[in-house]
């Protein structure tokens, strides 16, 4: 048929440039499982912006520009947006083929993109959520000023419970909860096994069918404990949520709104499996909100014109606030600046998009199923647009006379098309208020040792597929009395 000659046909195309990898395994042993980005940015230097790796037959296609993940991943976003199949979501009766961020394109992710998308919408974050996102912050500044040294922890549980609360109206009071504990694991399982080159089964699908006595396959003891976490993580919330309900006790939240909107049996499995997916941005919020007491340590400068610029707006007689956006400018450009300077997901675009049909990009042969990622880093830190790339530098969104500048490369921090984060309208109004209240009422330095010399800040990151910093000191203190008043006045603010 035509089809056939025209495959043929392209099949005589030629891929893009790889590294030479070794017969049958391909490049298995050349991709690091950990900080990879160093190393594809390095292999880009000689085979460029579009490369490509071979892995046990399948082909990986590596894209380091943004001018072609843009014309891949949204002027083709049709053939762009699947997800390679992960074969340890398929084992034990494919429980775990609902992973919103690893599924297939199918009418399920159509399905619960749309759940996902609509109870994420920007409205419904102003005027829902961001009462919630105001409370939590509060709670946070309280946990600052009593057990500073604890930031870290304070962070976790800050989005930690913003998610519970955001997507359950579920109240998480310590991290040690049991709902958001088991949430936090899944999530980490999920981001763990998504690693291009980390779990052999996803390339060799056929080992699925080895014993769990036969050694080697520990992965199979991982997926059945996984899909029983991920079942538990998405069940519970939700039977919490219809209890509410029938008690009358629930609060508003995204569950809420969809189980009430759609009610039948056949969409509750969808809105539960699409809602429980939300959790995995916590990994990320969390450590773009870390970068930001590693940047406000390492150069003071930066922390004062933000202060300056707030206690314009607020004289120091209130917190700031959502109304205040427009007069943050620079507080606005902190936020971008973290989603940059170290990117949550350096490799990837977040996870390997597939393509779901044949395609020929700038002669290149791209086949189906093999599309693999468009790297954030090579974009991010491109020094023609952002010049001193490694700095981090606020005043790049800023225009001469100090306004915000639309920046629309920062949208790979979040990807491009069809699978871009459905989360970044959350993530924007939970940066602003956080690095706002923190700013307007603590000073942020490095830390001093037994003999009062400063600590260096340790910056160093986790080489995963979510980049977090590793653990560092910082010192967070009151700015002055009026600061600690602001922060008990504010503690009458509950949610
Ligand atoms: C700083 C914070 C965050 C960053 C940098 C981030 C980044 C990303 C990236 C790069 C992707 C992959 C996009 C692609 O494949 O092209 C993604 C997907 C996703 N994100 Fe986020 N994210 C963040 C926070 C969140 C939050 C808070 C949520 C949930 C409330 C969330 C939910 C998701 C989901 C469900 C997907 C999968 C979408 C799909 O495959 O259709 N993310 N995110």
């Amino acid at each position: 048929t035509i089809n056939a000659i025209q495959r043929h046909r392209r099949k005589n195309l030629l891929y893009p440039p790889d590294p030479k990898g070794l017969p049958v395994i391909g490049n298995l042993f050349d991709i690091p499982i950990e900080y990879s980005w160093t190393t594809y940015a390095e292999w880009g230097k000689t085979y460029g912006d579009i490369m490509c790796l071979r892995l046990l037959g399948q082909v990986i296609v590596v894209v380091q520009s943004a001018r072609i993940a843009r014309d891949l991943l949204e002027k083709r976003g049709n053939i762009y947006s699947d997800r390679p199949l992960l074969t340890i979501y398929e084992m034990y009766a494919a429980k775990l083929k609902w992973v919103l961020p690893s599924t297939q394109m199918s009418e399920y992710w159509r399905a619960s993109r749309r759940i996902v998308d609509r109870a994420l919408r920007p409205a419904a974050i102003t005027a829902q959520y961001q009462p919630i996102l105001k409370a939590k912050t509060h709670e946070v500044l309280e946990r600052l000023l009593s057990s500073p040294a604890n930031f870290r922890e304070h962070i976790e549980l800050f989005q930690g419970s913003i998610i519970m609360s955001v997507v359950y109206g579920y109240a998480v009071k310590e991290n040690s909860d049991n709902l958001l504990q088991e949430a936090r694991q899944f999530a980490r399982y999920a981001a763990a096994i998504a690693v291009p080159g980390a779990v052999l089964v996803n390339y060799v699908p056929i080992l699925r069918f080895l014993p769990e006595w036969f050694p080697g396959t520990k992965f199979k003891v991982l997926a059945r404990w996984g899909h029983a976490l991920g079942e538990r993580v998405v069940k519970y919330p939700i039977a919490f949520v219809k209890e509410s309900m029938e008690k009358g006790t629930a609060r508003s939240s995204m569950a809420l709104e969809q189980l009430r909107e759609f009610p039948s049996a056949e969409t509750e499995r969808t809105i539960t499996t699409a809602l429980g997916s939300l959790y995995a941005g916590e990994l990320h919020t969390v450590s773009a909100l870390l970068s930001f007491f590693i940047t406000m340590a390492l150069d003071p400068s930066i922390q004062e014109r933000a202060q300056r610029e707030l206690d314009n707006v607020t004289k120091g007689a209130r917190l700031p606030d959502y109304d205040d956006r427009p007069n943050l400018p620079y507080i606005d450009a902190i936020c971008k600046e973290l989603l940059r300077w170290k990117m949550v997901t350096p490799i990837g675009i977040g996870v390997p998009h597939a393509a779901s049909e044949d395609d020929v990009y700038d002669g290149y042969f791209i086949p189906n199923g093999e599309y693999g990622s468009s790297l954030s880093s090579p974009i991010l830190h491109d020094p023609e647009i952002y010049p001193d790339p490694h700095s981090f530098k606020p005043e790049r969104f800023l225009t001469s006379n100090g306004r915000l500048k639309d920046d629309p490369l920062l949208t790979a921090a979040f990807g491009f098309g069809k699978r871009i984060c459905p989360g970044r309208h959350l993530v924007d109004s939970t940066m602003f208020i956080l690095v706002a209240s923190v700013l307007a009422t603590f000073r942020v330095e490095k830390a001093k040792d037994t003999n009062g010399h400063y600590i260096p800040v340790r910056v160093m990151y986790t080489g995963t597929l979510v980049s977090q910093p590793e653990p560092f000191q910082c010192s967070i203190v009151p700015r002055d009395q009026n600061a600690r008043e602001l922060i008990s006045a504010a503690s009458f603010y509950e949610y």
